[in-house]
């Protein structure tokens, strides 16, 4: 780039010229945390199950004997706390925020655990909710956890990127279901995981289809899936293909997803082990 052009503010320039100087936007952990691995899980829009993956990912890692925890990073729309049927709100000390345990031993944190009634909405600017993000990861206390589950807010946005710059993402899981405009959101997920030199582990295409109870037959209820050919097109793994089961929405509608048994989640579960 010529010195002319030059605006000596290499975060707000595209150029990819010799004098670039790359800022580092990275938080330190609280000095009492002990994270092994976060692993972040996206979408690229809302409703199509990213926070039961999310939640399903910590269940089976935590069957596995796993110390684990899920920081709630969707800010305007956490339904973590609601999963795991937690009402107590998390508190703090001179020393940090404590996250709320889950009756098996999951530590939470969500903007939901904070707020006096969790149907207040939180009425934030971008830059505001990326702060509180930041805070989940530098302010809790993380006490030795081996998997560290970011549950993203949906798309590509202000968020997401702050996630990608701040905490020390090691792999991205991302979510769709087969009504989504597939392709477009899934090389929008992988561009962006390029650009934030973070490895995407995998795809998980929830809401797959339906198997009938009585007759066993399968229904492509959002239409066919195309994520095979996605993924391979695109190299990555498609680490499960979730069924649309009522059951699921039961044990999330009464806070018990912890007693959900699918098994739909292990193949993800020995490609994280394996990290
Ligand atoms: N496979 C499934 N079978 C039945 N119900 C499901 C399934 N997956 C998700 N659900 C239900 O769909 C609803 C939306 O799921 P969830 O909250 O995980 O989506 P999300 O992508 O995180 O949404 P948002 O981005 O808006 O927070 C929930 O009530 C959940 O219980």
């Amino acid at each position: 780039m010529s010195e002319e052009q030059c605006t000596h503010d290499c975060n707000t320039c595209g150029s990819d010229c010799g004098d670039r100087q790359e800022t580092d936007f990275s938080v330190a952990p609280h000095p009492m945390s002990q994270v092994k691995r976060v692993i972040g899980v996206v979408s690229g829009k809302g409703g199509v199950g990213k926070s039961l993956v999310t939640s399903e990912m910590a269940v089976t890692m935590r069957r596995r004997g796993a110390e684990v925890g899920i920081l709630d990073a969707d800010i305007t729309g956490p339904s973590i706390p609601k999963a795991f049927g937690l009402t107590e709100k998390a508190i703090g000390s001179e020393n940090g925020i404590y996250p709320v345990r889950t009756k098996t031993g999951i530590d939470v944190m969500s903007m939901n655990l904070l707020l006096e009634n969790e149907t207040d909405p939180v009425v934030w600017r971008g830059p505001v909710i990326a702060g509180a993000v930041k805070q989940f990861w530098s302010d809790v206390i993380w006490d030795h956890k081996e998997y560290l589950f970011v549950d993203m807010p949906p798309g590509t946005g202000d968020v997401p990127l702050t996630v990608f710059q701040s905490l020390p993402i090691d792999g991205i899981i991302i979510v769709t279901s087969p009504q989504e405009l597939v392709s477009m959101i899934v090389e929008k997920a992988l561009v962006m995981a390029q650009m934030m030199n973070v490895p995407v582990l995998g795809i998980v295409e929830n809401m797959s289809y339906f198997k009938c109870p009585n007759c066993d037959d399968i229904y492509h209820i959002f239409g066919d899936s195309k994520i095979d050919e996605i993924a391979a097109a695109n190299h990555i793994p498609v680490l499960a293909k979730v069924p649309i089961d009522p059951e699921i929405a039961k044990k999330v509608d009464a806070g018990n997803i912890e007693d959900y048994d699918g098994t739909w989640f292990d193949q993800a579960a020995d490609v994280i082990e394996a990290l």
